[in-house]
Order: C-alpha cells, then structure tokens, then sequence
C-alpha cells in the first residue's frame, strides 16, 4: 500500500549513509523490489565519476521506481556540492508533476551526512521535504575487524617515537560522524562473521550513536521496507543534535582519498580477473574497486566489485549492440595510492 507523504503534505526522505562498500546499494535495490507499492525517487551520490551505482540501480528499475526517477549526481561528493549539484537536483525532483511517495538519496560513502541534513533547512526544500530519517550503513565484518578504530597502542608508540605525531584518522572520522548523524543504523554482512564479532561490532557502532538510536543487523540488505522507512525524524530540525569532528571547520574536502577510473582489456576468465584484482588490492592501499568488465568470450558484461580484498561478481548484462566490450573500473584508497603501478597492473 502507498505510504502517504507525511501530515504536513511534505515527501518525506531517507538519507542512507555508509563507508566504501558497506551495502548502501545492496539495501537501496531490495527496497526497490519491497517497495510495497510506494513510488520512490532516487538520488544517487558516488565518489569516482563513473556513474556505477546508478547503473547498477537503473539496472533494477521498476514500476515504483523508474529509471528515469533515479537520479545520479557523480560530481564529487554531495557534501560538499550542496548549494550547487545537491538543491538544484531536489528542487527539480519536486517540481515535476507526479510526486514520489519517498525520496532515498544514496550518498557517497565518502561523504559527511551532516551538511546534506542541514541542505533540508533550505526555504525551498524545507516546505516541500522533510528528512525521514538518516540511515547508517555499517559493515559488521570491518567493524568487528577494527578497521574504524585507532589502535591505542599503535597510536600510544607513534606518539612516544615522535611527540609532534599528527593523528590522522579519515576512516574513524567517517565512521563516527556517519553515525553520529544516524536515526538507524543497519549492521550489515552479519552473515559474514559469528555471534560474538557481530556483538563486538554492535558495541563499537554504540560509542557513537546518538542516544535511542537503533541498530537492525542485516544480510544483503533484506530488511522490510517499514523498517527504514516512517521513521518520522524530521532530522532537518535536529542539526545541532548530530555532532560532526568537522564541526569547527569551514570546509570539509576530501584530500584524505585518491580515486580514479581506469579502462581494462579482456580478461581471460573471471577467476583470472578476480585472481587479479584481489592481488592488486592485496599490494596496494585499495578500499574499493568496482566497474564492469568484459571476459574474452562471453556475450555478457560482468560487475565486478570489491570492499578490501573480498570481490563479488555477476555477469548483470549482454553488451549492447554497438557497445564496445570495454572493461572501466573506479579504484578508490587513501591518498597517496600508486597510481602507475596499479593501472600498469590491471593493463598487463
Ligand atoms: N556477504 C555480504 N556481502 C554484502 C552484503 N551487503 C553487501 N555486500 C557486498 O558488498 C559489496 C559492496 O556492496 P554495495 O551495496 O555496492 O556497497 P555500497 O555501500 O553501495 O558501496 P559504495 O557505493 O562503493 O560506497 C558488494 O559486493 C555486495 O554484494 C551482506 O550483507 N553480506
């Protein structure tokens, strides 16, 4: 049944937060499909310029949500390209003459859910739109694996071999002010690990969550529509309340990161790409890599992606016809990531 917009008239929405490859598209395409007949608008935020979330969720396009109701917005990260990419994007998303029931917009996992949040708090948005809730999209595996986390002793020796030691812990930050901003928080990749490492990922998630906030575990996003949806908080009343480490700065950029995209030739067999990249990302600082890619031989296009070291694939796809079997994938790190070495080993 569709769920009417909220008793002000305003289109409620869900901001879905997240690190690199946490499971923000995973979840976003099974509520597509549980949508329960509510019409959904997309927007779709990615660090790396190559547009790959939005075709994957065009993709997965249906009756409650068109392709051409999926937005995407590749030109940086959208906390930091609010006034100029973010509220035009909206504010033509509303003017059109057939409303959505919900909007979801799907941010960078880059991105600071903060400034977005406070975007709401615009005249023109603000009377037409209300934040729903902002959806934190955590990796219970990396989580648990203490990926997020400073190590105190690591820490404690860097200090002691030199005192003007400078921390700086772009991961941690992200993660503690995604979470920080959170209404829910979804703990994906449960069915990676075991009870006790699900547990331990709980505990860390809690340091930061505002106090109330729910964590729901979940595995390849299947979770009811109503449980991410309705939540109601009108987060766009409550910015002073989602604490940010980057609350005294001006500016927020992203020099911590490095992406860039680059083109593959044919690979022999999805094994050897996937041998490949996995070796790759092994040798290098590599958080994500993801794109498509063509197997020497197969009339489908595959998707290729992986968090760290852990890949996925499926072949989603025929190349079209006229479609040149070209391979593109988006190789995101931490700043100061080889360039040359990487691309010279993903052309060899
Ligand atoms: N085992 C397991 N894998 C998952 C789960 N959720 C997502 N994945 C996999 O994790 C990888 C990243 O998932 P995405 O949904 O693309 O993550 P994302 O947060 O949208 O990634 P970015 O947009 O790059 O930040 C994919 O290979 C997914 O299949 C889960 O619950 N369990």
């Amino acid at each position: 049944m569709a769920q009417p917009s909220n008793s002000l008239g305003k289109i409620p929405a869900t901001i879905v937060t997240g690190f690199l490859g946490a499971g923000k598209t995973t979840l976003i395409r099974h509520l597509i499909a549980h949508a329960g007949g509510r019409r959904l608008a997309l927007i779709v935020n990615e660090f790396g310029e190559l547009g790959f979330d939005g075709e994957l969720l065009k993709g997965c396009a249906s009756e409650t949500c068109r392709a051409e109701d999926i937005v995407e917005l590749a030109n940086g990260c959208i906390c930091c390209t609010v006034a100029d990419d973010f509220l035009p994007t909206m504010e033509a998303l509303l003017a059109r003459p057939d409303r959505p029931d919900h909007i979801i917009i799907e941010t960078s996992g880059l991105a600071l859910p903060k400034p977005l949040v406070q975007a709401f708090d615009w005249p023109s948005v603000r009377t037409r739109v209300t934040v729903d809730g902002v959806v934190a999209v955590i990796d219970a595996d990396a989580t648990a694996a203490g990926r997020f986390a400073t190590d105190p002793e690591l820490l404690a020796a860097q200090r002691a071999a030199d005192p003007n030691f400078e921390h700086d812990a772009p991961l941690e930050e992200l993660f503690h002010d995604q979470l920080a901003c959170a209404d829910l928080v979804v703990l994906t990749k449960t069915d990676l690990i075991d009870a006790a490492r699900i547990a331990a990922a709980e505990a860390e998630v809690a340091r930061f969550t505002r106090p109330g906030v729910k964590t729901v575990r979940a595995s390849f996003g299947e979770l009811p529509a109503a449980v991410l949806l309705g939540l109601g908080a009108a987060a766009e009343d409550d910015i002073a309340g989602r604490k940010s480490v980057h609350d005294d700065e001006g500016e927020h950029d992203h020099d911590d990161f490095d992406s860039f995209w680059l083109e593959i030739p044919a690979a022999a067999s999805t094994a050897a790409l996937v041998d490949r990249l996995k070796a790759v990302a092994g040798r290098h600082d590599i958080l994500r890599i993801k794109g498509f890619a063509a197997i020497a031989g197969k009339p489908m296009r595959l998707v290729v992606q992986g968090v760290g070291e852990r890949f996925g694939h499926y072949f989603d796809r025929a190349w079209a016809a006229g479609e040149a079997p070209v391979g593109r994938l988006v190789v995101i790190g931490l700043k100061g990531l080889d360039q040359a070495a990487i691309r010279a080993e993903l052309a060899a």
